[in-house]
This record gives structure tokens, sequence and C-alpha cells, in this order.
């Protein structure tokens, strides 16, 4: 077996941390034995009560955001270096640890998938709440049909100023706020009309039924996305706001800052 070891052992071999996925008490602690090596978690709670930590807003189901989500969220905080040769441990078929990825850590290749929580405008709860809402949308759709929406999360004020609405707000004289469960429940039997949710950074929902006008110059979306995509992208270009927008077409949920997509997710996988 030493044979195996030495081909193996190439993707661990003199990597400058580890960064463990949801590891559990054990395992971790296995890790924090070892001498000299620096060890990130990364996951949606610090269970493990470890030294460094960086909390992911959701635990990603596709293996490439979870790492690229938490190499980012790593390099923000400094924990690790630009160059870096990371030993990525993850689970990937089981409840446990079952996988090791080699990843240099690469700040040219930003996604910007960790500032879209951390550093938009919204409080990174709210943009969680949005997105979780979006996916819960796209995975069950509204009485069976698949179903569509738009929300822009953030700078309420300014996408208030680049918008008109399409219909009464049912939201005019309400204190509601993304995240109440009653909300969630409102929110997707709104969802079967037009035009967008409008959410402030507090994550109150200040309209719905908002048809957007920002300008799209300088918008560079994929082909073949249509209106509401092609609105949700440019708006974030227009203002500081992001959006979160799930496809009646293709039931994906994608999410734009700064007017580029940052995140692409499928419901189904989650
Ligand atoms: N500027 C806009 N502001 C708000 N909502 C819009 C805007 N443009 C389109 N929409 C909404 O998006 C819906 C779908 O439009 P369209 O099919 O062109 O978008 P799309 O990007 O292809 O989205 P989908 O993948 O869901 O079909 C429209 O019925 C409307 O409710
Ligand atoms: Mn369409």
């Amino acid at each position: 077996m030493a044979g195996l070891d030495d081909v193996f052992g190439d993707i661990f071999a003199s990597v400058d941390a580890v960064v463990l996925f949801s590891p559990s008490g054990s395992y971790y602690e296995r890790f924090s034995a070892v001498d000299d090596l620096d060890v990130v978690v990364v996951g949606t709670e610090n269970a493990v009560g470890a030294e460094t930590f960086v909390e992911l807003p959701l635990e990603f189901e596709n293996i490439t955001d979870r790492i690229r989500f938490g190499l980012e969220g790593a390099l923000e905080q400094g924990v690790i270096d630009d160059g870096d040769d990371l030993a990525c441990a993850t689970s990937v078929f089981g409840d446990g640890i079952d996988t090791v990825s080699r990843v240099r850590a690469d700040a040219e290749t930003q996604t910007g998938i960790y500032d879209l929580f951390v550093k938009s405008r919204a409080d990174p709860e709210v943009v969680k709440s949005v997105l979780e809402l979006a996916i819960e949308l796209g995975k069950k759709g509204q009485k069976g049909k698949p179903v569509g929406a738009l929300f822009v999360v953030g700078d309420a004020g300014k996408v208030m100023n680049k918008s008109r609405p399409l219909s009464y707000n049912p939201f005019e004289k309400s204190h509601v706020h993304v995240g109440d469960p009653i909300v969630n429940v409102m929110l997707k039997e709104f969802s079967r009309l037009d035009g967008a949710f409008i959410i402030s950074d507090a994550g109150k929902i200040v309209s719905a039924y908002r048809y957007l006008e920002p300008s799209a110059e300088g918008v560079d979306i994929p082909k073949g996305l249509g209106a509401r995509h092609m609105a949700g992208g440019a708006i974030t270009r227009d203002t500081n706001a992001i959006s979160i927008v799930l496809s009646e077409s293709d039931g994906l949920v994608r999410a734009f800052k700064a007017g580029e997509l940052i995140l692409e997710v499928d419901p189904e996988a989650y």
C-alpha cells in the first residue's frame, strides 16, 4: 500500500492549511492535534468551536460552490493567503468527510460569491433568507406549477426610484420582514403575480409588483435569459442592491451583484 500513499499523498503534501468543511467534533480534534498545521473550519455554524472559522450562508450542495465560497471567505478574513495550497476536506456522498481536494487559493478568480452575502448593503441574514425562499419556491413551485420570481435586496430607496408599480402594493402599510414564516407564505402567494419584490437592507418588504426600469447599459448577462433576468441583473448595476431571480423556464435560482451573475443554483439539489 506504500505505492498508494506515494500517489495520493501528493494531494496533501506540503499544503499551507487544511480546510475542513463541517467536520464532526472528533474529526476536528484529530487535526488540531497535528503539530504546526493550520486548520480552517468552514460551515453554516461553528459546531466544533474552531479557533479559525468561516461561516457559510448555506450548505452548498454543489461542491465547487461550497469550496469556492469557503476559500473566498477565508481569503477575505485573511486566514489564508493568495497562492496558498490547501487540502479541502468535505463530505460528498455521506454524512462524514469522504473527499479531499487540493486547491490553490486564487484571489484573481474570486467569483464574488462571498461578497454577495457578506459585503452587500443588505444584512447577510436577509440575503440568506431570500436565497432560501427562492430555493424553496423553486423546489415546490406554486401548487405544483413552476413559478418565477424576482427579489431585489438592499438599497431599497434607490430601487424604488428606478421602478414603478404594476399594481396595488400589498406591503404598503405593513411592517413585515423576510425570514418570518408568515411572510414566506405571503411571498409565495404573491410570486404568482408579475414584477419584483423590493426588500430593504434590514429585510423589510417594501413592495411587491414593481416593474424595474434600470438602465441595461453595460450589463453583461448570459444570452438566453429573458427580461426578468435582464432587469434583475441591471438593477444591481444601477444601485447597490443585489438580486435573486428564480427562473420559471429553467427552474434555476440566480444571484446578481454589480450587474454580474454571481451564483447559479439548482433548487432540486437542495
Ligand atoms: N423589468 C421588469 N421588472 C420586473 N419584472 C419583470 C420585468 N421584466 C419582466 N419581468 C417579469 O418576468 C416575467 C417573465 O419575463 P421573461 O420570460 O421575459 O423573463 P425571463 O428572464 O425569461 O424569466 P423566466 O426564466 O422566469 O421566464 C414577466 O412576466 C414579468 O413578471
Ligand atoms: Mn422567459
